[in-house]
């Protein structure tokens, strides 16, 4: 198998302070700070061995997103698979998976994108405001993988990314090294 083969980018996306970067952070470096700096946008690469196989991951942390924020165009062209991220602290944080889910696959033109929603934040039980259940019930209503999360706790923290790995191998046809969303390459 080529390298190209084994390269996968992956996109971070969801509300402002859901807790995109400290998992990203927890992922790549093993730390996690509890102060808040807004993203603007950062790219990590990373190796990760799935089911055998070592896959090149090139992972960007976006700025969050809101109803009205229009999908960059870098989040929907040549990426392969996405990680949705609310705060189970949050339910509007929850509501705004679904809207951008909506945008990217409208963007694209596609019908579904490989996905992995992320209930971050599992440690502030005492704050819950989405259960379980519903992050489980969006996910299978979109056809994607589900899991939560705690990037204080390190808790399902590198579980996130081999689900997406999963998600992507899903949904692509043997041998394609593009991701379904080629379609939409702007030139
Ligand atoms: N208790 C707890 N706090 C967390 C966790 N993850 C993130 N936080 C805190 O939540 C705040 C926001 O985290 P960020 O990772 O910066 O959130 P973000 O989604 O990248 O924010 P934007 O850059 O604005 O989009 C910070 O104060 C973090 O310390 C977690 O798993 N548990």
């Amino acid at each position: 198998m080529s390298n190209a083969l084994k390269r996968r980018k992956i996109a971070v996306l969801g509300s402002r302070s859901v807790g995109k970067s400290s998992l990203v952070k927890q992922f790549i470096e093993n730390n996690f700070i509890d102060s808040y700096y807004p993203t603007i946008e950062s790219t990590f690469a990373k190796s990760v061995v799935y089911k055998g196989v070592e896959y090149d991951c090139q992972i960007i942390d976006t700025a969050g997103q809101d109803e009205y924020s229009p999908i960059n165009s870098q989040y929907a062209i040549g990426i392969h698979g996405y990680v949705l991220v609310y705060s189970i602290t949050s339910r509007n944080s929850f509501n705004m998976i679904q809207v951008v889910y909506d945008k990217i696959v409208d963007f694209c033109g596609v019908t579904k994108i490989p996905c992995v929603i992320v209930g971050a934040k599992c440690d502030l039980t005492m704050a819950r405001q989405v259960e379980p259940k519903h992050g489980m019930e969006l996910a299978k209503h979109n056809d994607c993988a589900w899991i939560e999360t705690s990037a204080k706790h390190d808790i399902n923290v590198s579980k996130v990314f081999e689900l997406c790995l999963q998600e992507i191998e899903r949904n692509m046809a043997p041998n394609q090294t593009e991701p379904q969303t080629k379609g939409c390459v702007v030139m």
